[in-house]
């Protein structure tokens, strides 16, 4: 993959960009966290900016809890933001209200994960796929009977089925009829989060086949949330992959799939399980767990668990396991920071009482005791190990960040005081954009820092 040092603004192309349907700018969308000590927002989404091409399907992809389902609601406002915009041809959703949301909401509808629970079981499907329409007060009665109908025929059901309820179908029925409940006010856009993960697999491709013939025929633009990556790149024809509210990486779907740019998308991708277990690509293992989006890290959201993070000059050469054992002492101790524990514990810990968290001894020696680690890396881990030992959690990040911190963790290299994010790059000629430090040019490439590591 060639480098283009340009880092870019997510949809400053659009003069030569296609027919751009959607402009997400700098969308926000945190969640009260109603903690009765802290009250950080819970941040689901932070931050992102996109566009989303008339007629196309954008695969929104990522870990659960990354905030996809949050930014497809907001999207078509079930959700409010806390920030940012949305540009549906020019006009921005987020500021509207009342009369007017109402009016615009007919254009964008959602397709719900499990059609269980999202069809009320005490209506009818007529009276299901007819609300839309009753609630919009869309022409007569009959028109809307007639048009029912028409749904109904539209999604592979049939007319008979108006009278009956959502028990006596399967669930490829009930997602079909749900579908055809969202066509009802012929909108332009769709969110569909995954539609199909809650379906027998044979029946999967059914109603995949059905979105894509309706896609056809009604111009119908998609952001297809996905878990399952084979579908996504099935059907998608680009693909934005999420991490901890943030968009990380997006662009074409084959060019993504083959050739990945960003990190956390050679991750992800790795842990897809391969037909042929001795194909060459090595998996990569992600080390924990997301950082709870209360507490994203500074810089990089992705930079605790990344297997390309940048690295101080002086520690080029440290072995990778001695580098990942100092990022995850770096996570425990963040851990140990935020841990929301029991004033039980607290008195326990007080007064020199065992408690159920692992003392800093033990952690060091599970992470270090077999790892050869040279001896000024050793003076800086057991001092930090001391610091934390007597919880002061944030002193003792401060000191890793100091020794071992890059520009990743947003420390400014060139010793600046605020804190460095990264930017998007133009990785490719389609415009592909990835949010990653290692796109600068001084930095080595991505993919030739994950092949050393294999
Ligand atoms: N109503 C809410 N109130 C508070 N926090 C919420 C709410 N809804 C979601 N969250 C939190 O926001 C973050 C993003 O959740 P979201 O459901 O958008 O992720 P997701 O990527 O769709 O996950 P999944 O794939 O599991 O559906 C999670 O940490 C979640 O716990």
């Amino acid at each position: 993959m060639s480098q283009n040092t340009v880092s870019t603004t997510p949809g400053a192309e659009a003069e030569t960009a296609p027919d751009t349907m959607v402009k997400v700018r700098d969308l926000k969308t945190y969640y009260d966290s109603g903690g009765l000590f802290d009250d950080r927002p819970v941040k689901a989404v932070d931050g992102v900016s996109f566009d989303i091409y008339r007629g196309e399907t954008l695969g929104l992809v990522g870990e659960s809890g990354c905030g996809k389902t949050t930014l497809g609601r907001t999207l078509i406002q079930l959700e409010a933001a806390t920030g940012g915009e949305v540009l549906f041809d020019g006009t921005d959703i987020t500021s509207l209200r009342g009369d007017q949301l109402y009016e615009w909401r007919q254009n964008a509808q959602m397709v719900f994960q499990d059609p269980d629970s999202s069809l009320n079981d005490r209506m009818t499907i007529g009276e299901i796929i007819r609300e839309p329409l009753d609630v919009h007060d869309w022409k007569t009665p009959a028109d809307r009977r007639e048009r029912v109908k028409a749904l109904l025929d539209e999604v592979g059901l049939s007319s008979e089925h108006y009278y009956r309820y959502p028990h006596q179908f399967s669930g490829g029925q009930r997602q079909r009829i749900g579908i055809a409940r969202t066509l009802s006010l012929n909108p332009d856009f769709i969110v569909l989060d995954e539609p199909v993960s809650a379906l027998d697999v044979s029946v999967q491709a059914e109603i995949i086949n059905l979105l894509e013939d309706l896609q056809d025929e009604f111009d119908l633009t998609y952001l297809f949330i996905a878990h399952d990556l084979s579908v996504v790149r099935h059907i998608c024809d680009r693909v934005a992959v999420m991490y901890l509210g943030n968009i990380m990486e997006i662009g074409p779907t084959e060019e993504l799939f083959t050739d990945p740019a960003n990190p956390y998308t050679h991750a992800l991708l790795s842990a897809i399980p391969k037909p042929d277990p001795t194909a060459s690509r090595d998996r990569i293992t992600l080390h924990g767990t997301p950082p709870n989006p209360r507490y994203p890290p500074t810089g990089c959201p992705f930079s605790t668990r990344c297997p390309a993070r940048i690295r101080p000059d002086e520690y080029e050469d440290l072995s990778d396991e001695l580098w990942d054992g100092i990022n995850g002492f770096r996570e425990i101790i963040r851990e140990r920071m935020r841990a929301d524990r029991s004033i039980r514990e607290r008195v326990r810990e007080r007064f020199g009482m065992e408690t159920r968290f692992a003392t800093m001894d033990e952690t060091y020696d599970e992470l270090f005791g077999d790892v050869a680690v040279p001896d000024e890396v050793d003076r800086v881990l057991t001092d930090v190990a001391d610091i934390a030992s007597e919880h002061d959690e944030q002193d003792a990040i401060d000191r890793l960040n100091a020794e071992f911190g890059s520009i990743c963790d947003g420390v400014d290299p060139n010793g600046g005081a605020g804190e460095i994010e990264p930017e998007y790059y133009e990785v490719s000629d389609s415009g592909r954009l990835s949010y990653c430090h290692r796109h600068d040019e001084e930095h080595r490439e991505t993919a030739t820092v994950i092949d050393d590591r294999s």
